[in-house]
């Protein structure tokens, strides 16, 4: 099974701050930080989480994930053209993959993900991106194509959406801005652990 709240966070320090909190799926999503600072924050965070109980997962930077014995990593559609599938899958390393058109899932199912993303499910505000918000009724249709492999949802989502967003068939809701940008962190995720525990 799935976890339902999947928290995703810039730098370790914030993990360190919320995953006590309960938070069992947890991304590292480190940009723009040298190769030494990037493996720093991921031993920290892989040993921390192990403390914890919760699942890490090492976006972008498979290559430092397999050599720091993670077990999960996140790609996106440019990552995966230069990912060893091969070493990752020797290496015991599950992945998960993004996708925003029928092209991207079909291609991605193809690797027998762990779970396939979808997004921007509603206007995000974290980065620029080409595709506009797909909408519920493309997070049903995800659902049925996926077959078994779960499918988590992304992009502009606040515990008010919540229950449109499981309702049309996701596994899972995965959050940056609207922990990162809260007033009260901790708070705003204990509201997420509640909202996706209901
Ligand atoms: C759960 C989840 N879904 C999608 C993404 C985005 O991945 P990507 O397209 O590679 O973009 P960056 O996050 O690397 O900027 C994600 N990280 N996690
Ligand atoms: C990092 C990222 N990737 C997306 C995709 O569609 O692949 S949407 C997205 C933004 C993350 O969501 P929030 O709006 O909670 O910051
Ligand atoms: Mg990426």
């Amino acid at each position: 099974m799935m976890e339902r709240f999947y928290l995703i966070v810039s730098h370790v320090a914030r993990l360190e701050l919320l995953v006590p909190l309960g938070v069992k799926l947890v991304q590292l999503r480190i940009k723009d930080q040298p190769d030494t600072e990037i493996r720093r924050q991921i031993t920290r965070a892989r040993d921390f989480c192990a403390v914890h109980g919760a699942q890490l997962v090492v976006n972008d930077h498979w290559r430092a994930a397999i050599d720091l014995r993670c077990r999960f990593v996140h790609l996106g559609q440019e990552d995966m053209q230069t990912a060893d599938f091969v070493a990752l899958r020797t290496a015991g390393v599950r992945v998960g993959l993004s996708t925003h058109d029928e092209a991207e899932l079909d291609r991605a199912l193809s690797h027998d993900p762990a779970y396939v993303a979808l997004g921007p499910v509603y206007p995000t505000l974290l980065k620029k991106m080409k595709w506009g918000p797909q909408g519920l009724e493309r997070v049903a249709q995800w659902k049925k194509i996926a077959g078994q492999t779960p499918v988590v949802a992304i992009g502009g989502l606040t515990p008010d959406r919540l229950p449109g967003v499981f309702a049309a068939g996701a596994d899972s809701a995965a959050v940056v801005t609207d922990i990162q940008m809260a007033d009260d962190p901790e708070a705003r995720t204990r509201t997420w652990l509640t909202a996706c525990a209901s």
